[in-house]
C-alpha cells in the first residue's frame, strides 16, 4: 500500500508512456518554478503548540457556500484520459470515496461534462479558458450548469501554453483516444500549436463582466501572483482568486505559489477566500498554506498520479494518504480546528494576513465586509465556521424576502393556517391543566410553583406525552424515556450532542433533508452524508451503501435521519414495509433511526405506523413536534429515548436522562407556561392528537388538493410536457415540489418575489451535498384557497416568462 504521494508517483512513471509522463510531469523552461514550487513548502517548518487541549482534529470548512471535508480540492487538469481511459469520471468516483472534496474539470476534459456529472457525489467546478469564439465558450459553460456544474474558474495566466522544453523535444501529440470531449474534436493533438489558434490572447478584466453576463455561477480566477491583481479581482467583482502558477507550466521564473501567498492574502484582506496550488505534496503542505493566508489548497499532478497508478482507487488513495497526513499533522501541531491555524504555526508575526473573512457562497455583489479593524471589532473567520454556512442564513433568507414583498403570496413558510387559533383557547388550555394538577392533588402553592418556577430540565408534562403516543400512536414508552424540549429543533440538537462523539461519527441523512438537522449538525461539527430518497422517500439500498462507503473509509455512521410521513421537503411517505425493511436494516447495520414526523395528524386519513411504533429493538429515537398540532408558539417538542446506556461502573440510564443533563446546559428547563399549554390540550382531547387534529387535517388535505387542481388547470398536460414541467402529488403534508427547467436559485426567486409578486423556496436549500437546482418547494398549508389560486396562477407566469414563453 502507497503511503506517501511520492510512491503514487513511482509507480505512474512506471505505467505511463514516458512521452505522456513528461507533459504531465513537465513545466516550462529550465522548470525552475516547477521546482520552486514543492521547495518553497520545504522552506516553511511547521511550529506546534503543545498541551492545548486539542484532541481529535477536525478538518471541515465552507467555501462558497458549501461544506468541503477538508481544505483541499482538486485542480483543473486537461484529459486525464491520459493517465485512465474512465479518465474524469474515474477521478470524481474516486474523489467522492475518499472525502467530500470538489472537483475542478478543466475545458480539455477527457470526459464530457455530463458523464462527469452523472458519477459525480462531490460538487463539480469547470475551468474556462476563454476561447476566442465566445459562443463556443458560453455553450461550453451553459452544459456545465445545466449538469449542475456549481463554479467557474477563469484560468487568467494562459494566453497561450507554456514552452514546455520536454513535449517540444518529445514532438508531443495527444495519442490516440485522447481527446477534449467537449469541444469539437479537431487540431487538438499539438496542445500548444492549438493553444495559439484558439485562446484568446487579447483577455482584459472585462472579461469578468462578460462572464458574469452568460452565468450567475459564482466565478474564481486562477493565476493571480501579485497583491496588485488580486486587488483588481476583487474589483472586477470574482468570488474568489486561485494563487497558481500552471504548477510551473507556463510563465517558468516566476515564484512558487507560497512565496507569493502571503501578499496575496494581505491585498485580498479577508473579503474573498484564496486558494492555492502548486507543489502541495503532503497534508502538512496544507497547513503550512492556511498559515500564510489560504482558505483551502488544490492538486494537480497528484491526481493523475494516483489515476495511473490504481483508476478511481487510486484517486482515492492519493486523496486518502493527504487527508491523513492532515489530521495527523494537525493533531501533532495542537490544532483543533482550521480556525486555529494562524501566522504563528510558520513561525509569522500574528498580524500577518489571515484565511478569508467571508464566504464567496454568497455571490456577487453581496456585502463584502472587510476584516474587522482595531476596537472590539470581530472577524467572521474568528467565529465558529457554522455562523458562515449559508445553510443558517437559509431561515433568514426566506423571512427576508417574505418581508421585503409584502404583496407577493408566499408558498414558502410550512406554517399552521392562521384561522385554527383563537387566542382564549391558550387561556382555556392553561385553565384546564391548572385543574388537572388540583384533581392530582397538588396544593395551591404547588400549582403556583409548577407554572412560575423552574422545572425538571426532562419536563413536566412526561406522563401525559407518554399516554397520549400510547392512545394515538401505539408507541408504548415509559414516561422517563421522555425528554420534553423546545421545540423539535431542540430534540434534535441534544440526540446529536449526545450521540455523535468523535471526529469520525457521522450522522446520515435522507436526502433532501429539513434543514433543521442538518443546521444542527453543522453547530456541532457533525459530519453528515445524505442518502439519496428515493418516491417512497428513504431506500434501504442506498443507505446500506452509504453505511458502508463510510465504514470503508474509517468512518462511524452513528444513526440515520429521516422524515417518514409526508416527508419535508419532498412529500414522499414510507409504505409499511419499506419501514420494516429500515428497522430490520437499522439493526443489522447497528445504527440508531431518528424519526422526525411532525406532519402525521395533520395530514388526511390513516397514517402509516410510525416507526417507533414498530420498534422492537430501541433502535429508533422519535422527535416529536406540537408546532403543527397544538401550535408552533409554545415552540413544544420532545425527544423518545429509550435507549439503555451502559456506565464504566456497570450502571445503566436511559439514553433520555442523558439528554436531560445536556438540556439541562442549554435551555435548563423547557418553559413551564408552554408544557401547561401544550398539555391542556393533549388533557381536553384526552390525549387523542389525531382527533383534535381532524378537521384541520382535512383542511390541509383540501389545500394540497386545491393546489394541484390550479397546477392542472394553469399547466394542461401539453403546456407542460412543451415546458419541462413536473410536480408531485403528496397525499398529505405542507409541501409539495415542482420541477422547472431553469434555475430556481436565489436570483430566480428574486425575479418571481419582485416582477411576479410570488414566494416559493428553492429546494437546492435542502440538500446537504448538492442538487435540487431545477426544482421549488410550495408549502401549501397556510394561504387560503383564494390566495392559492392567485399564487399558482402569478407561478405559472414567472415559469412561463423564465422559460421563455411568456403568455400574452
Ligand atoms: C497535465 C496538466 C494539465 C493541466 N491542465 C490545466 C488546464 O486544463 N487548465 C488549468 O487551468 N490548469 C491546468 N493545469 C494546471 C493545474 O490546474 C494546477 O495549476 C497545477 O497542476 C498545480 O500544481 P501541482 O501539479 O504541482 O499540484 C494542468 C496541469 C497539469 C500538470
Amino acid at each position: 500500500m502507497e503511503l506517501s504521494l511520492d510512491e503514487f508517483a513511482s509507480l505512474a512513471r512506471e505505467r505511463l508512456d514516458p512521452a505522456v509522463w513528461d507533459f504531465i510531469e513537465g513545466g516550462a523552461g529550465e522548470e525552475r518554478t516547477l521546482a520552486a514550487n514543492t521547495a518553497a513548502f520545504d522552506r516553511v517548518p511547521l511550529r506546534p503548540s503543545v498541551l492545548r487541549g486539542a484532541g481529535s482534529p477536525h478538518t471541515g470548512t465552507t467555501i462558497l457556500g458549501r461544506t468541503w471535508d477538508a481544505p483541499l480540492a482538486v485542480a483543473p487538469v486537461a484529459y486525464h484520459t491520459l493517465a485512465d481511459p474512465a479518465g474524469e469520471v474515474a477521478t470524481v468516483r474516486g474523489t467522492a470515496a475518499a472525502a467530500g472534496l470538489p472537483v475542478v474539470v478543466s475545458t480539455f476534459a477527457g470526459r464530457t461534462f455530463e458523464d462527469i456529472a452523472a458519477e459525480a457525489t462531490v460538487p463539480l467546478w469547470l475551468q474556462v479558458y476563454c476561447l476566442r469564439d465566445r459562443s463556443l465558450t458560453r455553450g461550453l459553460i451553459e452544459r456545465a450548469e445545466n449538469a449542475g456544474f456549481e463554479a467557474l474558474v477563469l484560468t487568467v495566466d494562459a494566453p497561450h501554453l507554456g514552452r514546455r522544453l520536454r513535449d517540444l523535444r518529445n514532438g508531443f501529440r495527444l495519442p490516440a483516444g485522447t481527446v477534449p470531449a467537449n469541444l469539437p474534436v479537431d487540431g487538438f493533438a499539438d496542445p500548444a500549436a492549438h493553444s495559439r489558434a484558439d485562446f484568446d490572447p487579447g483577455l482584459d478584466w472585462s472579461v469578468v463582466e462578460w462572464l458574469r453576463s452568460v452565468s450567475e455561477l459564482p466565478l474564481l480566477v486562477k493565476g493571480i501572483l501579485t497583491g496588485a491583481d488580486a486587488v483588481r479581482a476583487a474589483e472586477a467583482g470574482v468570488d474568489g482568486v486561485m494563487v497558481s502558477n500552471h504548477g510551473g507550466r507556463q510563465l517558468d521564473g516566476v515564484p512558487a505559489t507560497l512565496d507569493v501567498l502571503p501578499e496575496v492574502a494581505e491585498a485580498v484582506g479577508g473579503r474573498l477566500p484564496v486558494l492555492l496550488d502548486g507543489g502541495v505534496r503532503r497534508g502538512r503542505d496544507i497547513l503550512a498554506a492556511l498559515a500564510l493566508g489560504a482558505d483551502a489548497a488544490l492538486v494537480g499532478r497528484p491526481v493523475l498520479h494516483g489515476l495511473a497508478a490504481g483508476g478511481a482507487g487510486g484517486v482515492t488513495g492519493v486523496l486518502s494518504v493527504l487527508l491523513e497526513e492532515l489530521t495527523d499533522a494537525m493533531s501533532l501541531a495542537g490544532l483543533r480546528t482550521l480556525a486555529d491555524i494562524g501566522p504563528s504555526l510558520v513561525g509569522r508575526a500574528p498580524d500577518h494576513p489571515r484565511r478569508s473573512t467571508v464566504d464567496a457562497g454568497k455571490g456577487a455583489g453581496s456585502d463584502r465586509r472587510t476584516a474587522a479593524g482595531g476596537g472590539a471589532g470581530l472577524r467572521l473567520a474568528d467565529l465558529h465556521p457554522s455562523v458562515a454556512d449559508p445553510v443558517m442564513d437559509t431561515m433568514n433568507f426566506l423571512n427576508e424576502v417574505t418581508l421585503r414583498y409584502p404583496e407577493a403570496v408566499s408558498f414558502a413558510p410550512g406554517r399552521p393556517y392562521a384561522e385554527f387559533f383563537e387566542t382564549e383557547q391558550v387561556f382555556r388550555h392553561l385553565r384546564r391543566y391548572l385543574d388537572h394538577l388540583a384533581e392530582q392533588g397538588r396544593s395551591p402553592a404547588q400549582v403556583r410553583d409548577a407554572l412560575f418556577q423552574y422545572g425538571p430540565s426532562a419536563g413536566v408534562i412526561r406522563e401525559l406525552i407518554a399516554h397520549s403516543l400510547r392512545v394515538d400512536e401505539g408507541i408504548d414508552v415509559s414516561p422517563e424515556s421522555i425528554v420534553v424540549t423546545v421545540g423539535c429543533q431542540e430534540a434534535m440538537f441534544l440526540t446529536l450532542r449526545a450521540l455523535m462523539s468523535g471526529p469520525d461519527d457521522v450522522l446520515l441523512v435522507s436526502s433532501p433533508c429539513y434543514v433543521g438537522i442538518t443546521g444542527a449538525a453543522r453547530l456541532l461539527d457533525v459530519a453528515v452524508t445524505a442518502v439519496e430518497e428515493g418516491e417512497d422517500g428513504l431506500s434501504c439500498d442506498a443507505l446500506e451503501a452509504a453505511v458502508s462507503a463510510e465504514r470503508a473509509r474509517g468512518r462511524r455512521p452513528r444513526a440515520v435521519y429521516v422524515v417518514p410521513d409526508h416527508s419535508n421537503p419532498s412529500g414522499a411517505t414510507m409504505p409499511l414495509e419499506a419501514r420494516k425493511s429500515l428497522l430490520e436494516l437499522a439493526q443489522r447495520l447497528d445504527v440508531l433511526v431518528l424519526e422526525d414526523s411532525p406532519y402525521r395528524h395533520v395530514s388526511p386519513g390513516t397514517q402509516v405506523a410510525s416507526l417507533k411504533a414498530l420498534d422492537r429493538t430501541r433502535r429508533v429515537i422519535h422527535l416529536g413536534s406540537y408546532a403543527k398540532t397544538v401550535f408552533p408558539g409554545a415552540r413544544l417538542g420532545f425527544a423518545v429515548a429509550d435507549q439503555p446506556v451502559l456506565a464504566p461502573d456497570g450502571g445503566t440510564s436511559l439514553l433520555a436522562d442523558e439528554l436531560a443533563k445536556i438540556k439541562s446546559m442549554v435551555t435548563v428547563n423547557t418553559s413551564p407556561l408552554s408544557q401547561a399549554a401544550v398539555a391542556g390540550a393533549l388533557l381536553e382531547s384526552g390525549g387523542r392528537v389525531s382527533e383534535l387534529n381532524a378537521r384541520n387535517a382535512a383542511h390541509y388535505g383540501e389545500a394540497m388538493r386545491f393546489t394541484l387542481q390550479c397546477l392542472e388547470r394553469e399547466f394542461p398536460a401539453a403546456r407542460r410536457t412543451r415546458l419541462g414541467v413536473r410536480w408531485n402529488a403528496p397525499s398529505g403534508g405542507f409541501f409539495l415540489t415542482l420541477q422547472v427547467p431553469f434555475r430556481a436559485d436565489n436570483s430566480a426567486l428574486a425575479r418571481s418575489a419582485q416582477d411576479f409578486g410570488v414566494i416559493w423556496t428553492p429546494m437546492s436549500y435542502f440538500y446537504p451535498q448538492g442538487g435540487g437546482l431545477h426544482t421549488l418547494r410550495l408549502s401549501t398549508s397556510y394561504l387560503t384557497h383564494a390566495d392559492i389560486e392567485k399564487g399558482i396562477s402569478r407561478l405559472a407566469g414567472f415559469i412561463e416568462f423564465e422559460c421563455g414563453d411568456p403568455v400574452a
